[in-house]
């Protein structure tokens, strides 16, 4: 039986039964609510589905042919894959955030205000800028050169300008696949902490290959592997838990040799 109060702190209830590309079974067996205010990582090896499963939780799978999963994605209750839905809208409520720094090849201040004009935002665009800015913890390094464009930005503003560009929006959920897989050590550190700020305001999903990582942000983790056993490869969820838990006493013996290092 689930609990309320649980059901409750749920704000996308994802569960993966089978989910293919074309006919490769990429994932099996995989739910893992995302809870609200919380970071949830999804760690395992390459090829285990992570990047899969967090795409489907905003409908990013979408456009990839041959692209087919049978379970839900419930948003705050809803079926976010009913016909009626418009993923365009999906996107509003539940943003992204990519491996590699994306800004527009167009100011900084137009990164931001690029998806207001598309959602057709009538407020003040200056005070969304700075908002949003301020939010991704980049305002003081960018405030006097707005116009600048934002490929002119080191590697790591470049990041948070793509939080920036996320969260002007307004999202309830961010999603972060690998978000610092490109940046150094000091960069990397400043997403970090950014993270802890944002989920203040907003839920988040993280892929990340790095369990240290996962160790110092997430409050949940999720641990999925690779399924051979049937001769193709099909990643599926060994074990979610609090972090600590997750780390400190996993309940899988896969989860223990994972993060023991006993197998990549
Ligand atoms: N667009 C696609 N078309 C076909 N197969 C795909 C596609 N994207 C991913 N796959 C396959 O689905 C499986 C899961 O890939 P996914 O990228 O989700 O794994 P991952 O755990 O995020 O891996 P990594 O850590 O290497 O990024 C892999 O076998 C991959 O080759």
């Amino acid at each position: 039986m689930i609990d309320s109060q649980a059901a409750n702190d749920t704000v996308i209830d994802c569960d993966v039964k089978e989910l293919y590309y074309g006919n490769f079974k990429a994932v099996r067996d995989t739910r893992i609510p995302i809870k609200q205010g919380q970071i949830t990582a999804f760690i395992g090896p390459s090829g285990c589905g992570k990047s899969t499963v967090l795409r489907c939780l905003n409908r990013m799978n979408d456009l990839i042919r041959g692209f087919r999963f049978e379970g839900h994605v419930h948003f705050r209750g809803q079926n976010i894959y009913g016909t009626t839905i418009d993923p365009v809208a999906v996107r509003r409520h539940i943003g992204m955030v990519f491996q590699q720094p994306n800004p527009f090849a167009m100011s900084i201040y137009k990164n931001i205000t690029y998806g207001l004009r598309i959602n057709g935002y009538r407020g003040n665009y200056d005070e969304v800028v700075e908002r949003a800015l301020r939010g991704a913890a980049l305002w003081d390094e960018v405030k006097d050169k707005l116009k600048q464009s934002g490929l002119s930005l080191s590697g790591g503003q470049q990041q948070r300008l793509c939080i920036a560009r996320a969260i002007a929006v307004e999202p309830e959920v961010l999603l972060m696949d690998e978000p610092c897989s490109a940046l150094d050590p000091i960069a990397t550190r400043k997403i970090e902490e950014l993270m802890k700020e944002l989920k203040q305001k907003y839920t988040i999903a993280i892929v990340t290959h790095n369990m240290q990582q996962a160790q110092r942000v997430a409050d949940q983790t999720a641990f999925l592997y690779v399924d051979t056993t049937q001769g193709g490869r099909t990643g599926y969820l060994v074990e979610h838990e609090e972090t600590k838990q997750l780390f400190e006493d996993p309940q899988q013996e896969y989860t223990r040799q994972y993060i023991r290092g006993e197998f990549s």
